[in-house]
């Protein structure tokens, strides 16, 4: 795992950019894998500049959403569909049947889930795919406990992960209870991580990342066995793992 120690969150972002923007350059039609949360907004602002001084486009780019919740209709400000196409999609050039968030309106999920996995096979897989991490080491939405060997899903959402996302909604009630999303085994066969984390309040997740085993307990653990991961964190993130000795993977 590489790993660049940024300031703060702002140099995460750009430096985010900068590398999914260097990508594309040099293979327009790059398929980006996408996450949402807070942690890429500041990325996708720094993206949509560059479109708007000409610097990128993105017109042969195809995207694919780590995850969606169920129930939630793509006009609801809380769907990830809404977000992203109100954090980017509306504001470059990328056509949006290029863009695929998967369909947590589907009536028949399992049969959404396969041809989610389909779609991204059929486009040749992932080439950069973006993550973020939750506290609990989630990476998409899967949850602690979820099978190394998982295809895109429905999972229940944690406990720790509904309370850490009701910030969004109006309550905690409100927070959807499930989700569809990328499996582990599709994020693993992306040809390369991009994984920021920024923030105090993931120092503990981070230690656990870098120090920690290879274990369905943390899933984020599983990228220590990715051959090309780039992990931006700034020093706030990196904040315990510094305090105990920074090393790199094995
Ligand atoms: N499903 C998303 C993840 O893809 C995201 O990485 C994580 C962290 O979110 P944030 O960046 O807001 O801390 O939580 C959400 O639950």
């Amino acid at each position: 795992m590489q790993i660049t120690e940024v300031k703060h969150y702002e140099e995460m972002s750009k430096k985010a950019s900068e590398l999914i923007i260097n990508r594309i350059k040099q293979m327009p039609k790059t398929v980006l894998g996408l996450a949402t949360g807070s942690t890429p907004e500041g990325m996708y602002k720094e993206l949509v500049q560059a479109h708007k001084n000409g610097e990128i486009s993105f017109s042969n780019t195809t995207t694919y959403n780590l995850d969606e919740y169920i129930g939630l209709p793509s006009e609801d400000k809380n769907s990830y569909r809404f977000y992203m196409n109100d954090r980017l999609f509306h504001h470059i050039d990328i056509p949006l049947e290029q863009t695929n968030v998967p369909n947590g309106m589907a009536s028949d999920l399992t049969k959404e889930c396969k041809v989610y996995d389909e779609s991204i096979r059929q486009s040749g897989g992932i080439d950069l795919q973006v993550l973020g991490i939750g506290v609990n080491g989630h990476i998409g939405f899967n949850e602690p406990g979820t099978s190394f060997e998982t295809g895109t899903h429905v999972v229940q959402l944690a406990p720790s992960t509904i309370h850490a996302n009701a910030r969004f909604f109006a309550s905690e009630e409100d927070v959807p209870k499930q989700a569809i999303t990328m499996g582990i085994q599709s994020i693993m066969k992306s040809k390369e991580i991009i994984l920021l984390i920024s923030g105090a309040k993931k120092a503990d997740a981070v230690f656990q990342l870098l120090h920690g085993e290879v274990s369905e307990i943390f899933p984020a653990s599983i990228l220590q066995n990715h051959q090309n991961v780039h992990l931006i964190a700034d020093e706030a993130a990196l904040s315990k793992v510094k305090e105990n000795g920074m090393r790199s993977l094995r």
